[in-house]
């Protein structure tokens, strides 16, 4: 099987307000899939249908190859699940509850609880109300890895992790896909999994914008250039070039970016004497930025 979800015009709509608008998107199998959008984008709704926690109003979502309604069972069992506002019974020991969702997993080693309690340093004999929101975000992590799942479904996992704890839970993630596990997380801000993301999708308003490799996405980056000249020079000229956007002058320096190749403002700067040049790309936050705000086109 080279495909662990796949989702087909799906689509959510809470009364009038629409939670995912035809979502279409595959998973590869083996792959980490960043699965991005800003607030209220629909990430926690996609999630949620594929573990049919709530259902579909129209398209539908096969995970693992099999139906996430009839099915559920089956996937429950196949899958690690951290939700994005995990919670557990509070009065509990974090060990106990662990050992609880082990045996409901149909047994777990204990070694491997221990394994990685050790590694992100969560102590098993607190009571969970008694840890920080860190820690109890790592409880559900150790619960969603802990009986190395086909398929991880993880809404936020980063959220509220140290960055230590982040490079620790990345490194967790980077040993699943060498285990020939499926990754699954959402996230929004890139930064804290680009490192270890195959591809990433990237939804707004329930519709996906964007959906490549990390570096495919960078490549895409606009280059922000500025020139200085030895006198000033009629803008309207640089405006009117191929790719050329966000012209401002300013006295004898001109400001702007370029999409794809530079070659027409380089040759149109030559025009003029030219006694500055200044070009870099855009970071990928601020490309993401411009996802998240810019037109809503794939
Ligand atoms: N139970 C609900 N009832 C009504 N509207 C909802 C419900 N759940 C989600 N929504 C709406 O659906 C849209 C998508 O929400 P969702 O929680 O899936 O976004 P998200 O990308 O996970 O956001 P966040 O990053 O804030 O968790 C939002 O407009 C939200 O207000």
């Amino acid at each position: 099987m080279h495909t662990a979800i796949e989702l087909t015009e799906l689509t959510k709509s809470y009364g009038s307000r629409r939670g995912l608008d035809g979502l279409s998107l595959q998973v590869r199998a083996g792959e980490v899939f960043g699965y991005l959008g800003p607030n209220g984008a629909g990430k926690s709704t996609t999630i949620r249908l594929l573990l049919d926690l709530i259902r579909p109003t129209s398209g539908s979502a096969r995970v693992l190859g099999l139906d996430p309604r009839a099915d559920a069972a089956r996937l429950h069992r196949r899958t690690g699940y951290l939700a994005g506002d995990f919670v557990v019974d509070g009065r509990r020991r974090a060990g106990e509850c662990l050992a609880f969702l082990a045996r409901l997993r149909g047994g777990v080693p204990a070694h491997r609880i221990t394994g990685l309690a050790a590694r992100l340093d969560v102590d098993l004999d607190a009571r969970i109300k008694s840890l920080s929101k860190g820690n109890r975000q790592k409880v559900g992590l150790i619960q969603a890895f802990m009986h190395e799942p086909e398929l991880l479904i993880l809404d936020e996992p980063t959220s509220g992790l140290d960055p230590l704890v982040q490079q620790t839970f990345l490194d967790m993630v980077g040993e699943a896909r060498d285990n020939g596990q499926t990754v699954f997380m959402s996230s929004h801000i890139l930064s804290e999994v680009e490192a270890v993301t195959d591809r990433v999708a990237i939804i707004r308003e329930g519709a996906l914008v964007a959906l490549d490799t990390v570096d495919a996405l960078r490549a895409r980056s606009s280059l922000r250039v500025r020139v200085t000249f030895a006198a000033p020079v009629p803008a309207g000229e640089f405006a009117a070039l191929p790719g050329v956007q966000h012209v401002s002058a300013d006295g004898d320096t001109l400001t702007c970016t370029v999409d794809g190749s530079p070659d027409a403002l380089v040759k149109a700067a030559a025009q003029y004497t030219v006694t500055g040049l200044h070009a870099d790309t855009q970071d990928l936050e601020e490309l993401f930025q411009a996802y998240y705000t810019g037109p809503r086109a794939a």
